[in-house]
């Protein structure tokens, strides 16, 4: 991966993932994949999951089901995927996100397995998408859409990704944090581009991300806003600048109940008690 050069926390992620994807075809060939994605169970559809909550007038929420990250170690102590689905359902989120690095995420494919078979919300596979072997591999999983990050990837190579995915029948979120990225994003022409508000080289998190690329985005992109969402207040902020679609993990997964807190979050007058 040519983007990356300076010896940040997303390098070594990618080089490790260029590594555990070559071990990983000489277990499984991608057309044993491309078989079994083939009689995985029919997408469900992430966009227009997430349309649909914008049109109604709803906030679209992504819960994340995420035990731990680089950046925060282990976030989750009791870890269950499929009880975390259900909650995330119960609490109104539009669609799950299921972290399935296992080096720096301590996530799995099964963890993605089990929480899709628990609810009946569309699923993305949350991982570090650089070749596509992991396309083929997330739809027979029973993924519905795949992350693409432009930060980790040539214009050329993000292009042919999301390409592919389409051929595998998968949604795409495509993660961009600086114009040049949001730039390479655009020329896709696709549907839907999470703005992240953390910098995976530094971890540094602030929503001003999210504000300062904004304008640049035509209104026919939904837009969502990924990371450090925490309180009301930041729900707030967002959607009063016209940002109804979040993705959140840390804020839920703290929680004793995750989707009580997406209610808390997302829906205050249903949780409160005079309303
Ligand atoms: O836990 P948070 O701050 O709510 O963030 C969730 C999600 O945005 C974050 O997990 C994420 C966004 N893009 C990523 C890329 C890889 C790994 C993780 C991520």
């Amino acid at each position: 991966m040519a983007k990356l050069n300076a010896p940040t926390v997303l390098k070594k992620i990618v080089d490790r993932k260029v590594e555990e994807v070559a071990e990983r075809r000489d277990r499984q060939s991608i057309a044993t994949l491309k078989t079994a994605a083939a009689e995985a169970s029919p997408a469900r559809g992430f966009v227009d999951a997430i349309r649909h909550r914008l049109e109604v007038g709803e906030p679209a929420v992504i819960a994340e089901v995420k035990r731990a990250s680089p950046s925060k170690g282990v976030i989750r102590e009791h870890f269950v995927p499929a009880e975390i689905a259900a909650s995330y359902q119960a609490g109104g989120a539009a669609c799950l996100s299921v972290l399935t690095d296992a080096d720096f995420f301590q996530g799995n494919e099964q963890y993605l397995r089990e929480a899709r078979a628990a609810c009946d919300l569309p699923v993305l596979r949350k991982d570090f998408t650089i070749d596509e072997y992991q396309i083929w591999e997330a739809r027979s999983i029973g993924a519905d859409a795949i992350l693409l990050i432009a930060a980790c990837l040539e214009s050329s190579e993000l292009a042919a990704l999301h390409e592919c995915a389409g051929e595998a029948g998968l949604d795409v979120l495509v993660e961009v944090h600086t114009a040049a990225e949001l730039e390479d994003a655009l020329a896709l022409h696709t549907p839907l581009i999470g703005i992240n508000n953390r910098d995976l080289h530094t971890f540094d998190t602030s929503l001003e991300t999210t504000l300062g690329l904004l304008g640049s985005i035509p209104g026919d992109v939904l837009v969502v806003t990924e990371s450090g969402i925490h309180n009301p207040e930041d729900v707030q902020r967002m959607r009063s600048a016209g940002v109804h679609s979040f993705l959140v993990g840390e804020a839920f997964m703290r929680a004793e109940n995750p989707g009580a807190e997406l209610e808390r979050l997302f829906y205050p007058s249903f949780t409160s008690s005079g309303a």
